[in-house]
């Protein structure tokens, strides 16, 4: 395979992206997925090689992973609706969302087997995976230095039957080998887990000799830290795309009740049973979701964190909604004093 010419198909393209453009756009535009975002440029990547683009209109962001149709001035006409998108809140701030990463297949959720394993964290990761509409898969990694991987392994199986979950020693190639039936041609996966889990490692081992050719070295920044820089976006050698941004793995949640229901679906669906609509499940009467905790049922840990991450994930969507509120009086604010200039202006 040509990786600096792959088809549009090994970068990702599906019928869901070519369904949205029409014919007069196939013949006269040119089809790129975005692989850097700078301020002042937009690197895609298409079957005629890279481009370096002008960033769209400020109202209509593009991120990377996104579908970019742009003409020959290399100015981009459109982006395509997203089949997924990774957000979080930005940081060091309530109140902003950041687009992460747009069209990803396969999120591998990776979580250690030492010290570092929860269920909770694999359940938060989840929701943001489910949030983001791409599907999961759990990677337990470390599984060397533990002695009851099966059980943890079972433990995780129990969150949700229909999971695929590995436990692999990332150091050892024979393990690697099991998930590269998730690197074909046109899938597009990314990696989600805590520091020190293994994700580059896991990376290194997947991208192989392309990583180090590519500039994916260890390089310091301005405060002295050593920061993994490379392409977002590569595509892997055996085939498939990795979607490897820093802001991944920062990820927190932000407005995802969706992602936090489809993750604890029995608890929702048991909520319903309850005898009280506004039931807090804790001593009520008829309450199902504590029946199903005395029956063994279900976990007090996966009850606890369930209201945990609604109660998390509704704070911040609640200083996003403020947020957003806000600017908007702050943008009738500005407009009527607009108005109001002009108007006093073409009175005098
Ligand atoms: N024994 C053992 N060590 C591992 C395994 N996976 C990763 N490691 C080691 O754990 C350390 C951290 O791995 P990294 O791949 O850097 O972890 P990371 O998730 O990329 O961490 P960040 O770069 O901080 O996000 C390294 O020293 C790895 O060699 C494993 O399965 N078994
Ligand atoms: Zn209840």
């Amino acid at each position: 395979m040509n990786h600096l010419t792959p088809t549009l198909q090994q970068l990702g393209w599906k019928p869901f992206f070519q369904q949205q453009v029409n014919l007069e756009e196939l013949s006269n535009l040119s089809i790129g997925r975005v692989v850097e975002q700078h301020r002042d440029r937009i690197v895609v990547v298409s079957p005629k090689g890279q481009s370096s683009l002008r960033p769209m209109p400020f109202d209509q962001s593009v991120c990377v992973g996104d579908w970019v149709l742009f003409d020959d001035t290399l100015r981009i006409c459109r982006s395509l609706e997203r089949q997924s998108i990774f957000k979080r809140k930005a940081p060091g701030t309530k109140v902003s969302e950041q687009l992460i990463a747009a069209n990803i297949d396969t999120v591998m959720i990776v979580c250690s087997l030492n010290h570092d394993f929860s269920l909770n964290r694999i359940e938060r990761y989840l929701a943001i995976a489910r949030e983001a509409m791409v599907e999961p898969v759990i990677i337990l990694t470390k599984a060397d230095l533990c002695e009851d991987a099966d059980i943890k392994r079972l433990q995780v199986q129990e969150l949700d039957p229909t999971l695929v979950v590995y436990t692999i020693n990332t150091l050892d190639n024979n393990d690697i080998k099991q998930l590269e039936s998730y690197c074909f041609d046109g899938n597009t996966l990314a990696f989600l887990g805590s520091s020190g889990v293994g994700k580059s490692t896991l990376v290194n081992a997947l991208v192989g000799y392309e990583f180090h050719q590519t500039g994916g070295v260890r390089e310091e920044d301005s405060k002295g830290r050593h920061t993994t820089t490379h392409r977002a976006l590569k595509v892997l050698p055996q085939g498939g795309i990795l979607m490897d941004t820093p802001g991944m793995r920062e990820l927190q949640l932000s407005r995802c009740e969706q992602g936090v229901n489809q993750t604890f679906s029995e608890i929702t669906e048991l909520a319903d049973k309850c005898r009280f609509s506004d039931c807090t499940h804790r001593s009520e009467p008829g309450c199902a979701i504590q029946q199903a905790i005395k029956g063994g049922l279900l976990s007090e840990r996966r009850l606890l964190n369930y209201q945990k991450l609604k109660r998390e994930q509704a704070l911040n969507g609640a200083s996003l909604a403020g947020k957003r509120a806000k600017d908007k009086a702050l943008g009738k604010l500005i407009n009527s004093t607009q108005n109001a200039s002009r108007r006093y202006k073409k009175g005098h």
